[in-house]
């Protein structure tokens, strides 16, 4: 797959972020990850989610990365900021069948996940099975998920 991914927190997601992105670098089907912070120790370290969240979005649009995996308290916060950017599809998902959907049904490029929601082995697992999907551009999904961007364009 050599997948480019991207992932980010903010200081509520910092450890999750932390175990994902070790899980990422291990993973054979990604290139390579980007973190975008927050770090921990570092100076960035109570950077507000918006920022990367936008950080992370606009590095999809840009076509620097091709998908995104951030975390924050809820996950809410960091979905709600990368989808303001335009071409970009962001959701939160803590269950098995949503993160397949948001591939599958919603061609989603970015996952967020909640660090007070859901346990550490619940994210990891559902992270590695995200990886594990590819949007059919040919599916009966792709022209539902068409609409959304020619609203964009509008
Ligand atoms: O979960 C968050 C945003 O959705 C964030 O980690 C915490 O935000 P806060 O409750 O506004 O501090």
């Amino acid at each position: 797959m050599n997948y480019r991914i991207v992932v980010g927190c903010d200081d509520a997601g910092l450890d999750y972020k932390e175990q994902l992105a070790a899980d990422l670098r291990a993973d054979p089907r990604v290139a390579e990850v980007i973190d975008l912070g927050v770090h921990r120790g570092a100076d960035d370290v109570h950077r507000p989610y918006p920022e990367i969240g936008l950080a992370a979005g606009e590095a999809i649009r840009d076509g620097e990365a091709d998908r995104a995996v951030l975390v924050c308290g809820t996950g809410i916060g960091m979905a709600l900021s990368a989808n303001k950017v335009p071409g970009v599809r962001a959701t939160t998902a803590h269950d098995s069948f949503s993160v397949e959907r948001s591939i599958l049904s919603n061609n989603c490029q970015v996952l967020t996940l909640g660090q007070r929601v859901i346990g550490l082995e619940l994210a990891r697992r559902l992270v590695a099975e995200w990886l594990g999907y590819t949007f059919d551009e040919r599916s009966a999904s792709a022209a539902k998920v068409s609409l959304i961007s020619e609203y964009e364009r509008c």
